[in-house]
């Protein structure tokens, strides 16, 4: 479109009221990733992009400024406009701050009436940005064409008169949705279209846009049938006047290329042609669904192609079930059975990796592909063997592993599988791996790059370490860092001023293939290790000095403590003090408590579920996937591959200071916590869990639930090279892990504490954690020492009841395991310690009765 015409594409995907995964992303301070968006958006061809902060929970203020900062160094992206996009006119001020060129203010409007208007205006006119005008008046939203024109025009003679100038005016006069099935919003299309003209006429030098995606807003999860009413709608306005609008610009289509039937149908109901459109649209749109009848149509065709042609098919799409025949047909014809691997298996990774590196491939059909890859090689070897032939010869090799202590591997596995897929080696040392280990592993095999993951914080430590040997050594070879706790920021304060060689954090898999070929690469790697280790020096310099000065004292943050409302409470005594064992649980109990979307994040599928399951871009890969997951939990529940476990227990406690002491046998056992030290404004107190406890005696609750440990399984996946199935289960497993705390939580609520027997709660609000009473984890931000376990396993026999146990870095095995304390106080909430002072640490180490450089090692990710 926007090559033939003058027409301009809005980026839409940096909002967080439109995206949930920008939001998702701003909502967790990721805004290394949220720029990335920005930058997908201009390289999939937007001209400009919106951006909106517009969240409750969210200081838009600072965020809009801090992501148009960031985005005004990238000068790839810098060099379109941006349009800032709030309701608020101090975030929009905020934002047109930090905007070097010409802004776009999105949006003002006459709803407050003339004075506010021009008042917004003139704010305008003085940081020389131009204005979105939305078709709203005193009276509310224009939705005819007569009113639609009767305000724009108003609005124009008002700026113009006031000396705005007309070329900097957008008017967007409002598309909204059409065949909702209500009579009323049949002729939205034309009127908006219709009203293009007038507002054009009228109306010299000014420009139009809109909104897109909520003409189509009645097909929600019907991407062909979405894709097909934008793009007749833009076939029809740009001719008509429109200049720009707010899309997608991956979804459009060519409108010639649209199917007849379907495009007559979406034409029908854009410009209300017929009475029946909406039904008629209605009639042939699950056709189109999922690519509807093109896919079932050649479903089986595939198999008819050369044999080259299928195995490409089965790779792209990741069907494994006739691959070993297809390989064998290939090698029977080849002259080498190296030759199978070389040419068609190649040329079908290929093709996905291009396919995932474009966005349009997502992770778990590249593992799936895998698979598939796998299969093919495990039949191709014995022949490639008994030749005697060379392997095939891999871009690099890659030892990978899983830092000493920490048991966490579903991250790097994909990582490795998705390395594997392009062609990398991959020496995957599994997980707890010491660094002699490693650093032997990678001499013997003449690794090109080491890669280190981690998931808990004191992982982070034992990376550093990992670092000064490889330093120690003489390694010049690149390391790598992931995992979930990792951040570039960690690695430019921490590890890499430990190790000389290149050092680079990568955020996901799908970053991993891109920086591992940079590495390997003669003629690239210079270019990128030169960068990255300026930007971490620049990351250094810019932390210098920081952090210390915002503190308050040790003193003045307890004096600052945080007082529930103890008036008229009574601390609720148990149902059931002391120990009890949970064993009656089954994987059918835990499955509604399972709470979905961190699953589809853990395979790099970002969205809230259910909706992720419609989402635009990412809902067919989803729906896969999740079918995947239903059919694997349900063999899991029928064939008892996990054995869930828990223990709960109850105690009497009281406050002492900032440790809570907590009553068991007789005595009293000490369980020190941490305070907030952070700077407060007023009214705001320095939270330590403690305080959530009342001071004349009340009680506390602690528990441990796992899955279960799966070992055959995974055996046996390995086996059959299946890394789909075996990561599929560990993410299922962790799942299962987390119904089963949020599931005992619930039992503990109404039954084993009982302080809410009749709690009437939905699901929903229940996965939400919308109840009353926290479980803070050891290691999560309200706690975040990671050695308290140890106490609180003894106080639970957390061993003995459901045979978890802890690594020397204090993460718990099995790996898929919760454990946590239980508060009941309404008040009671969850926060985070953040940062703390040397004065803390000192008085903490003492009443740990931990030596000051101990403590200090555990506690480091929160100092300063
Ligand atoms: C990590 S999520 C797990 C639940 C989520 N529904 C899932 O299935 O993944 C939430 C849990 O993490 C822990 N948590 C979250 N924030 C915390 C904080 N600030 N301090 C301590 N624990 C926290 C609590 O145990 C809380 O129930």
């Amino acid at each position: 479109m926007s090559s033939s015409t003058n027409f301009i594409n809005i980026g839409e995907r940096t909002n967080v009221t439109g995206s949930a995964r920008f939001k998702k992303l701003i909502m967790a301070d990721d805004y290394e990733t949220a720029v990335e968006v920005a930058r997908q958006q201009v390289e999939n061809g937007a001209q400009i992009i919106d951006v909106n902060m517009d969240e409750g929970l969210l200081d838009s203020k600072a965020a809009m400024e801090t992501f148009l900062k960031l985005i005004a160094a990238e000068p790839d992206i810098a060099r379109v406009p941006i349009m800032v996009d709030s309701s608020k006119w101090d975030v929009i001020e905020a934002g047109l701050k930090c905007v070097a060129g010409k802004a776009i203010v999105n949006s003002i409007s006459l709803k407050e009436g003339e004075e506010d208007f021009l008042a917004a205006a003139r704010k305008i006119r003085r940081y020389g940005a131009a204005t979105v005008v939305m078709a709203f008046d005193e009276e509310g939203q224009a939705d005819t064409k007569a009113r639609k024109v009767e305000i724009c025009d108003r609005a124009y003679r008002l700026l113009t008169e006031n000396g705005f100038p007309a070329e900097d005016i957008i008017f967007d006069p409002n598309i909204f949705a059409i065949a909702t099935g209500i009579e009323e919003h049949d002729n939205y299309g034309n009127d908006f279209i219709e009203a293009l003209k007038e507002i054009k006429a009228r109306c010299p030098g000014a420009k139009t846009s809109g909104g897109l995606s909520n003409l189509s807003f009645s097909f929600r999860g019907n991407e062909p049938v979405r894709r097909a009413m934008h793009s007749v709608f833009l076939y029809h306005a740009i001719p008509a006047g429109l200049d720009m609008a707010i899309v997608n610009a991956g979804q459009l289509d060519i409108y010639d290329e649209i199917d007849p039937e379907l495009r007559e149908a979406a034409e029908d109901v854009v410009l209300n042609r017929r009475a029946d459109a909406t039904e008629r649209m209605l009639a042939i749109a699950d056709k189109y669904r999922d690519g509807g009848a093109k896919t079932s149509a050649t479903d089986d065709a595939w198999r008819e192609q050369p044999v080259e042609k299928r195995l490409e098919h089965a790779l792209v799409k990741g069907i494994d079930a006739y691959v070993v025949e297809d390989t064998e047909e290939a090698r029977q014809q080849a002259d080498k059975p190296i030759h199978v691997i070389e040419g068609p298996l190649m040329a079908g990774m290929n093709v996905v990796g291009d396919l995932f590196g474009a966005g349009k491939m997502f992770l778990p059909q590249v593992v799936k592909s895998a698979r598939v890859m796998k299969k093919a090689v495990a039949h191709l070897i014995p022949y490639i063997e008994a030749e005697k032939e060379e392997g095939a010869k891999a871009k690099g090799r890659i030892v990978m592993a899983t830092v000493k202590g920490d048991v966490h591997d579903i991250g790097k596995n994909i990582v490795g599988v998705v390395l594997q897929c392009n062609n990398f080696e991959v020496i995957d040392m599994g997980v707890m791996v010491p660094w002699q280990d490693i650093l032997e592993t990678a001499r013997k095999e003449d690794a090109d790059i080491i890669g280190l993951s981690g998931l808990i914080t004191p992982s982070l430590d034992e990376m550093v370490t990992v670092a000064e040997e490889m330093q120690n050594a003489g390694f010049t070879l690149p390391l790598l860092i992931g995992g979930a706790t990792t951040s570039r920021v960690h690695t430019a304060l921490r590890i890499e001023p430990a190790y000389d060689g290149p050092t680079l954090h990568v955020l996901d898999a799908s970053r991993a293939v891109g920086v591992a070929s940079k590495l390997v690469s003669e003629t690239a790697r210079e270019e990128l290790v030169e960068e990255t280790r300026s930007a971490y020096a620049d990351i250094r310099t810019s932390r210098e000095g920081k952090g210390e000065s915002k503190l308050v004292s040790l003193e003045e943050a307890r004096e600052n403590r945080f007082v529930p409302d103890f008036g008229g409470y009574e601390a609720p005594k148990p149902q059931s003090p002391g120990l009890t064992r949970i064993e009656d649980v089954s994987v059918d109990d835990l499955i509604p408590f399972i709470d979905w979307t961190p699953f589809f994040r853990s395979w790099e599928l970002h969205g809230n579920y259910p909706q992720i399951l419609e989402d635009e871009t990412v809902g067919e890969s989803a729906r896969s996937l999740f079918s995947d997951a239903e059919a694997m939990l349900h063999r899991i529940a029928d064939e008892n591959w996990l054995s869930p476990q828990a223990v709960a227990g109850f105690w009497p406690a009281r406050p002492d200071g900032d440790d809570i002491m907590i009553s068991v046998d007789g005595g009293e056992r000490r369980l020190p916590m941490l305070r907030q030290q952070v700077g407060k404004r007023a009214g705001r107190a320095n939270f330590c869990l403690t305080d959530f406890l009342m001071p004349e005696g009340d009680w506390i609750g602690g528990f441990c639930v796992t899955s279960g440990s799966f070992e055959e399984q995974t055996k046996r996946y390995k086996a059959d090279n299946d890394d789909y199935s075996d990561i599929l289960l560990k993410a299922l497993a962790d799942r299962l892990a987390e119904a089963f705390a949020e599931y005992l939580h619930h039992r503990v609520r109404t039954q084993l504490w009982g302080y809410a027997p009749d709690e009437q709660l939905s699901m929903d609000a229940i996965i939400k954690e919308k109840y009353r009473g926290i479980r803070p984890a050891p290691g999560y931000p309200a706690c975040p020492d990671h050695t308290l376990k140890p106490i609180l396993f003894d106080l639970l026999q957390a061993t003995d009841a459901t045979g978890v146990t802890l690594t020397e870095s204090m993460a718990m095995l099995p790996a898929s395991s919760v454990s946590g304390l239980y508060f009941a106080h309404p008040d009671s909430q969850y926060f985070g310690v953040a940062t703390i002072g040397e004065d803390q640490l000192t008085d903490y180490a003492a009443r740990r009765d931990m030596p000051l450089e101990e403590a200090r090692r555990w506690l480091r990710p929160n100092l300063a």
